[in-house]
């Protein structure tokens, strides 16, 4: 059975991996996006509410999970989020796997997972593009964010592989550190790229 070359596309938090793979997108280049997938298995009336509230008791409303509080309980402890990927983890094998069998006619597929490297996804995908700008440009933009905070950023990055080793890592790397038009400019001369080695 044929299927479409897939592309892994990760990188650090506040790399500007989600507005790349709009880029993406905007190509006409299919995306399945594990964090959106998440974000509407944990939202209200979402499939993953009961398991998650069974594993972390008041974590769940009406809305669905609770994500700052969830979040302040998982991201400095180990165990908790080991727990809860246990629960979310195979739910978003099973949904790639969907998007994989609605786009099985498609060139080219994005993978968009934040954790690539950290979750051992490389197997998943033909290639790897990291997105990566310099340190403080990525700093800046995660602490504009609502929610967030220094000690927060500080536990989240060291969750995640550093920026230089996914960067060693990658098959392609994606500059964001430059104006949104020049780095549109790197995802279209990789796309053409990539669907050129396919002839
Ligand atoms: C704990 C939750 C509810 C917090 O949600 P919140 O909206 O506050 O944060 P968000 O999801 O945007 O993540 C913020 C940053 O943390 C990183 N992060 C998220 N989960 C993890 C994880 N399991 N390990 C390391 N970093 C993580 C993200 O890549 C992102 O850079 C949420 O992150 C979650 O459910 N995480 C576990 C599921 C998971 O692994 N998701 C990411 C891959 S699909
Ligand atoms: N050249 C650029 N490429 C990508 N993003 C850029 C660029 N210049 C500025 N930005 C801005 O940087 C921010 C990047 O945020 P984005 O949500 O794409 O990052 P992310 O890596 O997906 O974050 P997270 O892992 O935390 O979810 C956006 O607000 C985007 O507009």
């Amino acid at each position: 059975m044929t299927r479409p070359v897939i592309v892994g596309l990760t990188g650090s938090i506040g790399m500007g991996k989600s507005t790349v793979a709009a880029m993406f997108a905007q190509l006409g280049v299919p995306v399945f996006d594990a964090d959106r997938e998440v974000h509407a298995m944990q939202g209200a009336g979402g499939l993953l509410l009961p398991a998650i509230e069974h594993a972390f008791p008041g974590s769940t409303g009406a809305d669905g999970v609770d994500r700052a509080m969830l979040g302040a309980l998982v991201f400095g402890d180990r165990d908790a989020l080991a727990r809860l990927e246990t629960i979310v983890h195979p739910a978003v094998a099973q949904a790639r796997e969907a998007f994989l069998a609605r786009h099985a006619q498609a060139p080219l597929v994005v993978f968009d997972i934040p954790l690539l490297f950290e979750k051992g996804s490389e197997k998943l995908v033909d290639s790897v593009v990291v997105v990566s700008a310099p340190a403080e440009v990525q700093r800046a933009r995660v602490l504009a964010r609502e929610g967030m905070d220094a000690d927060r950023f500080a536990r989240i990055l060291a969750l995640q592989l550093p920026d230089a080793a996914k960067r060693a890592r990658a098959d392609h790397v994606i500059d964001t550190g430059v104006t949104l038009e020049e780095t549109a400019q790197q995802v279209a001369t990789l796309v053409a790229k990539l669907t050129a080695d396919l002839r």
